[in-house]
């Protein structure tokens, strides 16, 4: 598969970390890869590692074959409006990452471009992305390359778009309600003894290995909850507090408000 040239609308957050694990992962070389943005300085370090920085959207696209698009849902529309005419079906391939904006809103505003939606999150700076993908009018082939490309950067699922929101929810919310659990974490250990930086590894590599045991060996959490819970022992004892003060319910309640301020925005 022949490496084709990218430029990253939007060198925000996500556009910068998907920059970042493009390079790491060696599937873009740094000159292959546009990221573009109003005001360039905060990407001093994609600078330096050789990635062009554009403020010119028409340039970036025209010259690039894949489009990732990483704009706020707020200022899409408008900015592919403005740059519809630097399309070229024959040529590019558009891939939007912006959350609760349609594949059918998107191809309104850049008419005869196929529209790739993807939900990645922000480890896909270090190639640990879960990245979600749906479309409908893309070919195989660009479909092919696309998950290609994001399998390098972590782990790809094709979903049906209507499941898009959620996905956005689990996987790119996720990130932040996994690391806030972490930190909840260190600041028992420190509660109970640690010093803090022995706390936040002890809290992240167990936070890693049980996702591990459930991606590696493909066990059920609660198969896994059960060899830890020894009768009588602490590990019930502390879960079963957690539970009594709504940890789960806590956890499902917090999934369910995110969604529902995606879909009712
Ligand atoms: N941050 C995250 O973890 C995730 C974000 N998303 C979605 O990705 C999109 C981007 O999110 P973030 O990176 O967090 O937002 P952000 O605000 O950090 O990035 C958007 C960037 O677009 C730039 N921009 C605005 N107008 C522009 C223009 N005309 N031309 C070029 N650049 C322009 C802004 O300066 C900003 O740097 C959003 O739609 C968000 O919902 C999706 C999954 C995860
Ligand atoms: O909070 C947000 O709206 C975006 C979408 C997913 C992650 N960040």
């Amino acid at each position: 598969m022949s490496a084709k040239k990218i430029a990253i609308i939007g060198g925000g957050n996500l556009g910068s970390a998907i920059a970042q694990g493009l390079l790491k992962s060696g599937f873009s070389k740094a000159g292959d890869i546009t990221v573009t943005k109003r005001n360039t300085s905060t990407l001093k370090e994609l600078r330096e590692a050789g990635v062009r920085i554009e403020t010119d959207n028409d340039i970036a696209i025209r010259e690039a074959e894949i489009i990732v698009v990483a704009l706020k849902p707020y200022n899409v529309r408008e900015v592919l409006q403005e740059f519809r005419g630097s399309f070229d079906p024959a040529k590019h391939i558009l891939i939007s990452v912006v959350t609760g904006v349609s594949i059918d809103d998107l191809e309104h505003v850049v008419p005869g471009m196929p529209v790739v939606r993807a939900m990645p999150n922000t480890a896909i700076a270090i190639q640990e992305s879960i990245t979600c993908i749906a479309h409908k009018h893309a070919t195989e082939e660009q479909i092919r390359y696309i998950k290609t490309m994001f399998d390098q950067l972590g782990a790809t699922v094709s979903i049906d778009e209507k499941l898009m929101d959620a996905a956005t929810v689990l996987g790119a919310c996720g990130i932040a309600y996994a690391l806030r659990y972490i930190r909840a974490n260190i600041q028992g250990g420190i509660e109970i003894g640690f010093d803090v930086r022995t706390a936040s590894l002890i809290a992240a590599q167990t936070v890693k290995g049980a996702a591990e045991l459930l991606i590696r060996e493909n066990r059920h959490p609660e198969e896994e909850i059960d060899k830890v819970t020894t009768p009588k022992g602490c590990t019930i004892a502390g879960l079963n507090e957690m539970e009594h003060q709504g940890f789960s319910s806590s956890l499902i309640k917090g999934i369910t408000a995110s969604y529902n301020k995606i879909v009712k925005d």
